[in-house]
């Protein structure tokens, strides 16, 4: 029997090829396509952020040299120059003025530093006239301390430069990244193509979820629960198709050889007279095997190898929901992880039990649980057709081989699925 590890190792190095098929496509900042891809090519900043030497604060610009001697006692009292808001065109600061400068406006030529208005006497902008840079000189304003050069001036460039590295290939786009792409102006860009799946779900069983059921028959749970999982990481389902039999299922297999990268099945892996997965997919290369872990035990993971030299990797969930489910994060999501750009592992904490459990010693088992108001885990029930009880969990358990029974209050490792 292989090791959780050894499982996790082989889907692992089954699916690093895919990363080199995922070949570039252009994404556009508008439109939302963009949110969560991974960008295929190093990103240069074609312009230099800020664009400007701007104000932090709203307060005057001034040269900071002419508050030298300015102290509580005795203060210097500048003439107030023309108003820079933001949006304005920079303008030339009269020596000896102080001008308005407002949060993100242009510093006035000339000056180096600005005051914030609080500092300022009057603190407020509220009687000062002149509002705009083409108004005449007029009134004064006090500053009773000193300011250092470049106090509160945001220097254009400080962010990034142009032509250096804006964002590197590889990178996942979230909101920031996005943003920081928008702000450079930059609405085009290449990502890595999304990972193509066929889905296969088997069971004679199995009906769709809004069918009637007669009895013996189930709605299909896992097309809709898994093909979630995999959008959820980016990847597209192509077709996913419920064939009847080994023969349909090796059809729709080859059929989809040139349009998907993977295929992913569910059921049909055990021991029983209708395996159907097993019976299509263990004559084309694909393996068979009982994995040490519970829920997931029976799992199958190869190419599939067709007469005409294709090859399609296919990685074989066993039927039961919380087993596929459980598959999934185990050993595909951090696959997909990768490809995404993210660290192959979700949200990890190392929690107290809440109460004592008992496992089987030489399985790593993966109970779904939640976390309570003091910080400490229970945990659900194990059995695999448990899929209500996974909806309510916001954690993975894991009871690593040789446990066999944890007392409340001893550590356990947990994957957040909240998140
Ligand atoms: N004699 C043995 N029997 C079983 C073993 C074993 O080692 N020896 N392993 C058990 C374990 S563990 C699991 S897990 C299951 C795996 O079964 P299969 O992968 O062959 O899946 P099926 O037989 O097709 O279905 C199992 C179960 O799941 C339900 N199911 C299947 N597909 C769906 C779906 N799309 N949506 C909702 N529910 C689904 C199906 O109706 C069955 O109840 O084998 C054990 N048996
Ligand atoms: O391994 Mo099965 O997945 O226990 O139910
Ligand atoms: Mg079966």
């Amino acid at each position: 029997m292989r090791s959780y590890a050894e499982h996790r190792r082989a889907v692992t190095e089954l699916l690093a090829p895919l990363e080199s098929r995922l070949d570039a496509e252009h994404a556009n900042l508008s439109g939302g396509d963009a949110l969560g891809r991974v960008l295929a090519a190093d990103v240069v900043c074609p312009i230099e952020l800020p664009g400007f030497d701007n104000s932090q604060m709203d307060g005057y610009a001034l040269r900071a040299a002419e508050l030298a001697g300015a102290a509580p006692g005795s203060p210097v009292r500048l003439p107030i120059g023309p108003t820079s808001a933001a949006g304005d065109h920079v303008f030339e600061l009269a020596p000896g003025t102080a001008s308005p400068v407002m949060t993100g406006a242009p510093i006035p030529r000339g000056a180096d530093a600005v005051v914030p208005i609080e500092a300022a006497d009057p603190p407020s902008f509220i009687g000062i006239s002149g509002a705009r840079h083409d108004s005449p000189v007029q009134e004064t304003v006090g500053f009773a301390a000193p300011v250092e050069p470049g106090a509160f001036v945001r220097r254009a460039g400080s962010d990034v430069a142009a032509g250096a590295l804006l964002l590197a290939a590889g990178t996942r786009l979230g909101p920031a990244q996005l943003g920081a792409l928008a702000a450079a102006g930059v609405t085009a860009f290449p990502v890595r193509r999304r990972l193509r799946v066929l889905l296969v779900s088997t069971g004679h069983e199995l009906r769709p979820p809004a069918a009637e059921l007669r009895p013996g028959q189930i709605h299909d749970a896992n097309s809709t629960m898994l093909g979630a999982a995999l959008r959820a990481c980016g990847a597209e389902v192509v077709e996913a198709v419920s064939p009847d039999d080994a023969a349909s299922l090796r059809e729709a297999i080859a059929d989809a050889a040139g349009r998907v990268d993977l295929v992913v099945t569910s059921g049909g892996v055990s021991e029983g007279a209708f395996e159907v997965v097993r019976e299509a997919l263990a004559p084309l290369g694909v393996a068979f095997e009982k994995v040490a872990i519970q829920p997931g035990g029976p799992q199958g993971l190869g190419l599939a190898r067709f007469d005409d030299e294709a090859a399609l990797p296919v990685v074989a969930f066993p039927g039961n929901p919380v087993s596929a489910l459980v598959s999934f994060e185990l050993f595909l999501r951090p696959v997909l992880r990768r490809l995404e750009g993210l660290a192959p592992d979700r949200h990890r904490a190392t929690l107290p039990l809440a109460h004592e459990v008992v496992s089987p010693l030489a399985k790593h088992q993966v109970r779904r649980g939640v976390v309570d108001g003091d910080g400490a885990v229970e945990v659900g029930a194990p059995s695999s057709h448990l899929l209500h009880a996974y909806a309510q969990a916001t954690v993975l358990v894991h009871l690593p081989v040789g446990v066999d029974r944890l007392p409340a209050g001893a550590p356990v490792d947990v994957w957040r699925i909240d998140d």
